[in-house]
């Protein structure tokens, strides 16, 4: 499969009360990646919601997965993805198999990406590109960080952090593959809007 379009990401404040109406009005308008991103403890809760999005991305032949919890995504038999303090990959490897999705998180640092591949990483993440209402905290990184990329990193390369549809068709253009979007898709008024928006945000791949 081709890691190639729009990485939607789940925020469980933004979505409080609407989580799987506009989950699947994005679904709708064409999602290469869904990641489940849940930053609390409640494991129940979680993994209730985990499975939900599981069966809804199967009905749309997308490819569920999880933040941080390489556990849970065992549990379920999908992917995760790994920042610098998660954990390592090669044992999360171990565990989901050869056929799950595992991205990380390497910020600004091509080092980083470097040793993801090695490691064995499906695909690699920069960020944060432009301020983030979502992890205003996160490094900055620019375009300049794609350029350098190409040649050096083999794998798709995901771009995050504050991406909207005005500000995502110059990364597309330096080499992103994925644009990972939580606020930019979610902070919409209506499911229609949200299903507008992924397709928006896919169609800038076609004319790339
Ligand atoms: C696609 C993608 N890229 C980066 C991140 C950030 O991961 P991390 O640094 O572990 O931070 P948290 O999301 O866990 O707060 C991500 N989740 N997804
Ligand atoms: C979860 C996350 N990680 C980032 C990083 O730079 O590693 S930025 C970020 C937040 C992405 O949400 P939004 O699209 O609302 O800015
Ligand atoms: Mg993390």
């Amino acid at each position: 499969m081709k890691l190639r379009g729009l990485y939607a990401i789940t925020d469980s404040q933004l979505l409080a009360g609407r989580f799987l109406a506009y989950v699947e009005a994005a679904l709708e308008g064409g999602v290469t990646l869904l990641q489940y991103r849940d930053k609390s403890q409640d494991h129940a809760r979680r993994l209730g919601e985990a499975e939900a999005l599981k069966a809804l991305c199967e009905r749309y032949n997308t490819r569920l997965i999880i933040n941080d919890d390489a556990e849970l995504a065992a549990r379920l038999d999908v992917g995760v993805h790994l920042g610098q303090t998660d954990g390592p990959l090669t044992p999360a490897r171990t565990l989901l198999g050869r056929s799950a999705i595992i991205g990380a998180t390497c910020h600004a640092q091509l080092d980083l990406a470097e040793q993801a591949a090695r490691e064995g990483a499906d695909y690699v993440a920069f960020g944060r590109f432009f301020n983030s209402v979502t992890k205003p905290g996160a490094p900055a990184c620019n375009v300049q960080l794609l350029d350098d990329a190409r040649g050096r990193i083999k794998l798709p390369i995901a771009v995050i952090g504050g991406i909207t549809l005005d500000n995502a068709a110059p990364l597309v253009a330096h080499g992103a593959d994925l644009l990972a979007v939580i606020h930019g898709l979610f902070g919409a008024d209506s499911t229609a809007e949200v299903t507008r928006r992924a397709r928006a945000f896919n169609a800038l791949f076609a004319s790339a």
